[in-house]
Order: C-alpha cells, then structure tokens, then sequence
C-alpha cells in the first residue's frame, strides 16, 4: 500500500480535487493557501457534537486565510440531515451576505457532509466547498465522489445533486474522539469496499481486525487510504452513477430500508451491514458464493461488532420490503439490485424478484447477530 498522502480525483484526465489523508492540520494550510480565500467569506458548518470537540482548532486556522469566518451548527444525527436545516442554513449565508466566491467547509460526519455539500450545490446555483470528515465513514466514504442531499419523509437521500467538493482534507487525529460504535460504523463502508472490489484487502480486513480496532495510527492510516482508492476507482469511472458506481450501494438497498424502518435508531453502516448480510445470502441463493463464502462474510463483519441479522421482532418484512421499492435504485417495475459475482467482485442485477428480496429479509430476520 503506498506511503502517499494525497489521492488526486479526476476527470477526462483533469485533476478536479485532492483528498488529502494527514496525521493533523499541519498540511492544511498549503492547501488553504491554493484555494485563494483573500477576502473571501467561508462558512464551517459542523453539528452539536463535532462544534464542541473540533471547531475551535479549525476556525482559529481559516481565521488566518478567509476575510470573515462564520459558523453554523445543527443538532447531531441522521433526522437533522432534512431539507428545514438547510433552509437555516441559507437564512444564515443570506443574512451574512455570502455570495458566489465565498465558501462551505462540512466539518463533521456524512450527515454534515451530504448536507452542506447539497446546501452548496444550490445555494445561488452554486458555490464551493470543502470536505473536512471526522468519522471513519466520512473519510472512506461519504466526503468522496459529490454525492450530496438529504432525506425526505424519511426517505434516505431523496433530495440531492451531485456537486464535488474543492478537497477533501482527512484529519486522521479527529478519528480517536469517536466511541467504538461510531468506530465500527465506518467499517460497514470499509468491509463493503473489500467485498465490492478487492478480495486481498477484505482478507486484510479479517487478518488485521485487533490492529485496526485499536486504531493503530499506521494501520488506519492504509485503511482508510486504500478505501479512498477503491472510491476513486469508482468515482472517476462514473461520477453521476450511470453504471458501476452502482456498485457502492452493494448493501444499500435493503440497508436503507432498515434505516427507515428503524427510524434511525440503528446507524448507516449498521444497517449496511445488515443490508451486506442479506445480499451476500442472495448471491448464495443465486450460486456465486458458496457457503462457507457467505458464512465467512457473516463473520467477518460480527468480527467487527457490525450486525449482520435484524433486531429481534422489531420489523415487518413487509415493511422492509415496501421501502427498498422505494429506494432510488427502482427502474420502471424493476430493481437495480447489487450481488457478489464472487468475493472481491460486486455486479448489477435487474433481474433479482421481489420474492427473492423477500427471502433475503426472511433469512435476515431469522438469523441472529453474532
Ligand atoms: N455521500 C455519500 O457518498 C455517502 C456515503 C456514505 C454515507 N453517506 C451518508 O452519511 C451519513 C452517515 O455518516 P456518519 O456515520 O458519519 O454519521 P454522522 O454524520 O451522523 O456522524 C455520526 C455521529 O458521530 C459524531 N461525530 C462526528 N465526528 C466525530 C468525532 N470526530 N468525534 C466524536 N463524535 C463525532 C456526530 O456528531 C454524530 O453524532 C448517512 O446519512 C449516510 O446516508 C453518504
Ligand atoms: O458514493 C456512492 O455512490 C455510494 O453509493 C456510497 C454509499 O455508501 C452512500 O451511502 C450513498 O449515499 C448511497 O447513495 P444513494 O444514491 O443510494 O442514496
Ligand atoms: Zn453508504
């Protein structure tokens, strides 16, 4: 794995932006020199829980570099991720007179980070902004590729655009303030990279996992560049998701649903991982895996304290089933579905049944968490 610290995204062969992976702030301030914030205004929109424990570090930094620094901050968690605190937060770039060249920067988690990035999409049609993510998840996942939105009615994501940030700059130092279950959320994202598109990284996963909870500074530091990598890969192929990029929803069908359904009680990689559980099955049925294939991803991801099975009689199958036709992945009356061909290879399928889901929530209803 390399030594490197940045990964630059690009397009037609263009750079378009970096994504820097740095042990703190120190390599920020080229960065924020090369954005040119001279007289410029930027906001940092974070949440409750991220103001009280990064905001001042990076704020004291931007003082130096923007002409004014404001700050906007909304309650934590996924029910905040609506279109009402967006509308907040353009009452308070429109009170603050931001225009055009002024700036966002998301410090937080994919909740702050989907949000303010479709704030920026459409914001006066449009202005940058920058990716600063604290949680695992964030930094593999969701600050990469300019998948932006919000939920509506609880719906996951109805409501976005794709807009790309200026940079995405991965504090990796902010990843020790998270608590384990916050941890492990990330590693949903990370575990479906491995099963998507590389096999020796997903064994890696399983051989490192008391390194890797730990948080050991070089073995996070691989991790989460090599996910950035498998991002990139996809990203850069299909920015606006006309193909592969389906591919990183391999688990998403059937784990938004959950998240739904759940009312958000359980996390975004939890319910992916859930999600992942039921697909793998689904390969299982259809003959690419074989058992011990589908066992293994099974304990893999218990490995890591990520649920593979449903809460006990806590959900409707019904239900669960209703709402993944509903996800965006629907194509007139069939479903883009996402299965393994093999570990390490994830392919799109519009030809996988509604009864088929269904006994993939059967089995993930059925089977218990390890
Ligand atoms: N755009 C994409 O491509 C993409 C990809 C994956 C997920 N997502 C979205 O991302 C969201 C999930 O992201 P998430 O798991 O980061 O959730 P989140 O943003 O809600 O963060 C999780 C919790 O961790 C707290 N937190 C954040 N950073 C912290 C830190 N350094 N220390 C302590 N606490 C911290 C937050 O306050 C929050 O309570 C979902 O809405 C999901 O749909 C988007
Ligand atoms: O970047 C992508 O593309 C992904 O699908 C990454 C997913 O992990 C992420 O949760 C994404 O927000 C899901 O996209 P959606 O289009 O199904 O809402
Ligand atoms: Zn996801």
């Amino acid at each position: 794995m390399s030594n490197s610290n940045r990964i630059t995204i690009k397009k037609d062969n263009e750079p378009i932006y970096d994504i820097v992976i740095a042990k703190d702030y120190s390599l920020l301030h080229e960065e924020l020199k090369a954005l040119n914030l001279t007289g410029r205004k930027v906001c940092i929109v974070t949440d409750s829980t991220v103001s009280g424990l990064h905001l001042s570090s990076l704020l004291e930094i931007l003082k130096d570099y923007a002409k004014v620094v404001e700050t906007f901050t909304f309650a934590a968690g996924e029910k905040s991720k609506t279109l009402s605190t967006v509308e907040k937060l353009y009452e308070k770039l429109i009170l603050s007179k931001f225009d055009r060249n002024d700036m966002l920067f998301a410090l937080g988690g994919g909740v702050v980070g989907d949000l303010t990035g479709y704030a920026a999409a459409t914001y006066l049609r449009g202005i940058s902004f920058v990716q600063i993510p604290t949680t695992l998840l964030a930094c593999v996942d969701s600050s990469i590729g300019g998948k932006t939105g919000v939920d509506f009615n609880a719906y996951k994501n109805m409501v976005g655009a794709f807009h790309q940030p200026k940079l995405v700059y991965i504090n990796l130092a902010h990843l020790y303030t998270l608590d384990d279950r916050q941890f492990v959320n990330g590693m949903g994202e990370v575990i479906k990279h491995g099963l998507i598109k590389d096999v020796e990284y997903y064994r890696e996963l399983k051989d490192n996992r008391s390194l890797i909870l730990k948080r050991e500074p070089e073995a996070l530091r691989k991790m989460v560049f090599r996910s950035c990598e498998i991002k990139q890969e996809v990203v850069e192929v299909d920015p606006t998701e006309k193909g592969v990029r389906a591919l990183l929803n391999f688990g998403h069908t059937i784990g938004h649903s959950v998240e739904r359904c759940m009312d958000f009680k359980l996390l975004h990689g939890e319910c992916v991982s859930i999600g992942m559980a039921g697909s793998a099955y689904l390969s299982y049925q259809r003959g690419s895996l074989t058992m011990e294939e589908f066992k293994e991803i099974e304990e893999v991801i218990s490995s890591y304290q990520l649920p593979v099975a449903l809460p006990e009689n806590c959900l409707s199958a019904e239900g669960i089933l209703e709402a993944v036709f509903h996800d965006k992945k629907v194509d007139g009356d069939k479903i883009k579905f996402i299965l393994l061909k093999e570990v390490g290879e994830a392919v799109m399928d519009s030809t996988v049944t509604g009864e088929e889901i269904r006994k993939a929530i059967d089995y993930i209803m059925k089977s218990k968490n390890k």
